[in-house]
């Protein structure tokens, strides 16, 4: 039965397979790439599900090298169908909606390795607000979260350029102060960089202390 009143989200966080994920890392990066997904996509999740307006956590992924520890942590785990991320956002989607269909459901990158949890409960309550709302990557150009209240048609649209594609498709765009955190996608050195300007999560500043042990 549907839950008006639930505020509390059903996050869907979708994570590629792992020899195919964070290529534009892959120079900076060299053997230690996939240990660096594996380790942005932790830091993700934790935050997430320290979220008090997360009720659950449910990652899409077809790598078991993934699903451990995203699972260890406290994620539900769904199969990837492999038919590219909108389809695997779309089955997490229906895995919430079978599980908690009176919850709002949202789609969060796993790339965010500096995610507050208090700046994503800023970010879901502003979405609260809307049937359909998204916000906007750091470079204004694609989309780290989009959300639907309860009941609604989940029809995210992420993929290169996606901002403008969401905003197409009627979504909301949040542009709230103090959620730099959810903004702070990482997919080259320089939004590395920058999302360590934030303050990186405990998993990925490991490996970067091992990728670059001088600071
Ligand atoms: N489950 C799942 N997640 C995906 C898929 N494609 C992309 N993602 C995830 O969607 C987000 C954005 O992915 P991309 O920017 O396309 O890929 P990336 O691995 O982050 O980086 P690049 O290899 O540099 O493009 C990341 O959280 C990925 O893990 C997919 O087909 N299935
Ligand atoms: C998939 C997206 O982003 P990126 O490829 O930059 O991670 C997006 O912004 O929709």
């Amino acid at each position: 039965m549907l839950n008006p009143m639930s505020n509390r989200w059903s996050l869907v966080i979708p994570v590629k397979t792992l020899v195919a994920a964070k290529t534009r890392l892959a120079a900076a990066t060299g053997p230690h790439r996939t240990r660096l997904a594996v380790a942005v996509a932790c830091d993700t999740v934790s935050a997430a599900l320290a979220c008090p307006l997360v009720a659950r956590v449910i990652v899409v992924t077809a790598d078991p090298a993934a699903a451990g520890p995203l699972s260890v942590l406290g994620a539900d785990v769904v199969p990837d169908p492999d038919q590219g991320l909108n389809t695997a956002l779309r089955t997490g989607a229906a895995h919430a909606v079978r599980v908690a269909p009176g919850d709002p459901v949202g789609a969060l990158q796993a790339d965010l390795p500096a995610l507050r949890p208090a700046e994503l409960a800023t970010a879901l309550t502003a979405a609260a607000e809307f049937d359909q709302a998204f916000v906007p990557d750091a470079l204004d150009v694609g989309t780290t979260f989009y959300g639907v209240r309860a009941g609604l048609p989940f029809t995210p649209r992420f993929g290169g350029e996606s901002r403008s594609r969401h905003l197409a498709g009627g979504a909301k765009e949040l542009c709230v102060e103090g959620i730099e955190s959810v903004r702070r996608d990482v997919d080259t050195p320089d939004d590395l960089r920058a999302a360590m300007a934030l303050g990186l999560g405990g998993h990925t500043a490991a490996v970067v202390a091992d990728l670059w042990p001088s600071g």
